[in-house]
């Protein structure tokens, strides 16, 4: 089996990331857009401290929420799916992003040409597989990479925020060829799926219960202390990174075990992102 490239897809932020959207929070007035660009930097290092290779995105600095580029990609595999933004500010977003996977020679797809019409129902020599539930006839196909949590082979997609049922029924096409499997997973707490929950090495899924929508839908569900004790990006199967806001959290992922790098990212919280956030990622634990 080829071992895949530890790479990380980053994209500098924008100086009017003070104008991005915020959903679920109010606007901060503290944004700073100096201190949001020394953060990234160090991010971007314990990425590369972690041994992957950092691959930067064009930036966009006329997209104030182009920093967080999870949202315009999505890998899966050697697969990489151009997503679908579910707010129109984003939509060109995918431009820059689509480049840098080309140019890494990733069999690019464009998540909207996934919307099955152009191709009728996609050629099988099985029956259809218990596909999730398609959207409204003509529901547009929308999609952000921050609803999708991979674990093992399994990708479960936030529904209802800025991802619709049509989007995860064209992602199931578009990873169709792949051994993975998409799920749906309703959410309106919280902006994105990652928002609430993302996956430990080991596929235990982490979240801050009062803002978890379903917990009985996880089936290996770890309570953190902490709401941004919920964000964390393997580095490696005895590894995570994770925001410097949530200490007990850490602790409780130090308890079992693993290695916690700890990153400030307050600039990006005050635009509702979340380490998750600032990077797409292609490595074996994914
Ligand atoms: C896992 N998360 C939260 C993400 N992948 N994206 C954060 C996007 C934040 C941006 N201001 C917006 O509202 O789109």
């Amino acid at each position: 089996m080829t071992r895949r490239a530890r790479r990380a897809l980053v994209r500098a932020p924008s100086p009017r990331l003070a104008d991005g959207l915020v959903t679920h929070i109010a606007r901060s007035d503290s944004v700073d857009p100096d201190r949001a660009l020394a953060q990234w930097r160090d991010y971007c290092s314990a990425l590369s401290a972690a041994g992957f290779e950092l691959v930067e995105v064009d930036p966009a600095p006329e997209h104030p929420d182009s920093v967080f580029i999870e949202d315009a990609l999505v890998v899966v595999g050697d697969l990489a799916v151009v997503t679908a933004p579910g707010a129109p500010e984003r939509r060109d977003e995918v431009i820059g992003a689509r480049a840098a996977a080309r140019a890494l020679g990733l069999e690019v797809v464009e998540l909207a040409a996934q919307d099955g019409s152009a191709k009728g129902e996609p050629a099988r020599d099985e029956p259809a597989r218990d596909e999730p539930a398609g959207g409204e006839p003509g529901e547009p196909v929308h999609l952000d990479g921050g609803d999708v949590l991979k674990v093992g082979s399994a990708v479960y997609v936030g529904v209802g925020g800025r991802t619709t049922q049509a989007g995860v029924q064209a992602l199931a096409r578009a990873v169709a060829g792949t051994d993975h499997t998409v799920e749906p997973v309703p959410i309106s707490s919280t902006l994105h799926l990652k928002s609430q929950v993302t996956a430990l090495p080991d596929g235990t899924v982490v979240g801050f219960p009062d803002l978890v929508d379903q917990v009985s839908a996880w089936p290996r569900f770890l309570a953190v202390p902490e709401p941004e004790g919920a964000h964390v990006v393997v580095l490696a199967d005895d590894t995570v990174l994770m925001s410097d806001a949530a200490p007990r959290s850490a602790d409780l992922f130090r308890s079992r075990g693993l290695s916690v790098i700890e990153v400030d990212v307050s600039e990006f919280v005050k635009l509702e992102g979340c380490v998750t956030c600032l990077s797409v990622r292609q490595h074996p634990f994914d």
